[in-house]
């Protein structure tokens, strides 16, 4: 069983909209946290090479409170609890550390990422799409709504990570 890491931002009333509704400099220093490492650039987080183009091309330069300290941890292989508002880059923080871990070379379903909506679903993989553009990686939801045929073709294509969203 992985250690667990706890990463939680409760600076709920400093947040403001800048930025997409990050305030990387006001949410410092306020977080519940078993994890105390901070990594303020992704540069030191010892990510592969191709996922920091992804991530730079995906238009983010400096980490968020929450991805300076759950990024790492994830890719250490920790369970991580992120708690945090919406909008402050968690699902960033998720998907970097599942492409970080995902074996390329293997073809086969690693990681599922299970959300409560078809539409958060799709989201999260077009997340997981664009800072793994760089990767050779595979990345497919499947929702309701669509062809189940055609994710069953995807799916028997091989896979590296997949969004079941909300049937
Ligand atoms: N480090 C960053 N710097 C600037 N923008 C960022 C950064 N990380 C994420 N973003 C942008 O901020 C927006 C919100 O990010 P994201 O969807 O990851 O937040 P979230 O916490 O998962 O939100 P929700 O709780 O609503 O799902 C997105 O447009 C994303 O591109």
């Amino acid at each position: 069983m992985a250690k667990s890491s706890e990463t939680s931002n409760s600076d709920s009333h400093q947040h403001d909209s800048n930025m997409n509704g990050l305030d990387l400099e006001k949410q410092e220093g306020e977080f519940l946290t078993t994890y105390d490492e901070i990594c303020d650039t992704f540069d030191d987080m010892g990510l592969k090479e191709n996922l920091l183009r992804g991530i730079y091309a995906y238009g983010i330069e400096k980490p968020s409170a929450i991805q300076q300290k759950g990024i790492v941890p994830f890719c250490k292989g920790l369970d991580v609890i992120q708690q945090a508002q919406s909008g402050t880059g968690k699902t960033a923080t998720f998907c970097s550390g599942i492409l970080q871990q995902l074996n390329e070379e293997l073809t086969q379903c690693q990681a599922l990422v299970l959300a409560p909506t078809r539409e958060l679903a799709q989201q999260i993989e077009k997340v997981m799409r664009a800072l793994g553009d760089h990767l050779n990686v595979k990345v497919h939801s499947c929702v309701g709504g669509t062809v189940v045929r055609e994710d069953q073709r995807i799916l028997s294509a091989g896979v590296h990570a997949g969004t079941p969203g909300c049937f």
